[in-house]
């Protein structure tokens, strides 16, 4: 079986057309949304993503501003920057960009952020709103993969729900910011959800699991951790992963996937590819998030922003604006 190839790129065209729209819409009220980044220190994945982020805001016409920090910033200084933000009403949304220098710890900086403004949802509170299937926000990432699984079942003619509800689905990886919310995400869908990690892997059992699996998400960072034989034959497959490695021939750096693509495809009914898959449509839905923070904080009522076609709660009705 060769997989049909999941088009992430032309899924987050798509998705930047919608958004289009609804800037101009806000337009038309008189609201311009704003996006906030804080950098600091200078980790490349960090300084590359801002750009990402950058270009399409200024793209979409979006009001945009970036802190960018020293390296040894005070951890009570980047406290204040978020504070900052936080009160500037021109800002819908703040993006902490990952990784931080090590004196700035993660959790003290989410918890600065107005839970309203928080886009990735990484505050207790909205962290807690996603568990409790009531998202105000839906992380990018784990947002983006669900997006394009559901649009792929919808168009290959089956209803994503009845597919979840019947599926084993196989999340490997365990970090707060992908497999965490991924997990919580796939069991509101109705889909029998497993999560695996590197304890599992030294377990021995990682492989077990994802053979069984009718969809897996991967996102390990673990080049090429998946192979053909460790997945059977119809799965989905969505990789996550984004590992930046020297290429065997020429040596130079190229991004490849926690899947070993060309052995996975021999297999998979579907397969997304990195570049080109999960990657693209993540910073479109951030965008997404920020414009749907600029309609909530107008109470514009249908700024609900959960994934199209989940049974979720939105939890603008769960929370005063606190
Ligand atoms: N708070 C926070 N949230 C993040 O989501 C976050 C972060 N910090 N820090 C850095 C990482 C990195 N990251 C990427 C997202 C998409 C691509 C992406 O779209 N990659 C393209 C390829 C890009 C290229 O070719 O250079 C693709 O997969 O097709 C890459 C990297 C988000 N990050």
């Amino acid at each position: 079986m060769s997989a049909l190839l999941i088009d992430g790129k032309a899924y987050a065209a798509d998705l930047r057309n919608e958004l289009t729209a609804q800037v101009a819409e806000l337009a038309e009220e008189g609201c311009q949304p704003g996006l906030a980044t804080v950098v600091a220190g200078d980790a490349y994945p960090a300084h590359a993503y801002e750009r990402r982020v950058r270009r399409l805001a200024e793209q979409l016409g979006l009001h945009y501003v970036r802190e960018a920090l020293p390296a040894d910033v005070p951890e009570a200084e980047a406290v204040a920057t978020v504070g900052k933000l936080c009160s500037d009403p021109r800002i819908s949304g703040i993006l902490i960009l990952r990784p931080l220098p090590p004196q700035v710890s993660e959790a003290t900086l989410y918890r600065a952020l107005d839970p309203l403004k928080d886009i990735e949802s990484v505050h207790p509170v909205n962290a807690g709103l996603l568990a409790l299937d009531r998202p105000r926000f839906v992380p990018s990432t784990p947002a983006s993969v669900f997006h394009l699984l559901d649009r792929y079942l919808r168009e290959s003619g089956r209803d994503p729900e009845r597919v979840y509800q019947g599926s084993n689905m196989v999340i490997v990886g365990r970090s707060a910011n992908v497999g965490k919310p991924a997990v919580n995400l796939g069991m509101a869908r109705g889909a029998t959800v497993l999560s695996c990690d590197v304890h599992s892997y030294r377990a021995g059992l990682l492989f077990e699991h994802t053979a069984h699996a009718d969809i897996v998400i991967i996102a390990a960072g673990s080049p090429g951790l998946l192979r053909g034989e460790h997945v059977r034959d119809g799965v989905i497959a969505v990789d996550v992963g984004i590992n930046a490695v020297p290429d065997t021939e020429t040596g130079k750096i190229r991004l490849v996937g926690d899947l070993d693509f060309r052995s996975v495809a021999e297999r998979a009914e579907a397969i997304t590819p990195v570049p080109g898959g999960v990657g693209p449509i993540t910073d479109v839905w951030l965008l997404r998030n920020t414009i749907a923070a600029a309609r909530l904080a107008r109470g514009v009522a249908t700024a609900r922003p959960w994934i199209e076609g989940m049974r979720l709660q939105p939890a603008d009705g769960l929370l005063s604006a606190g």
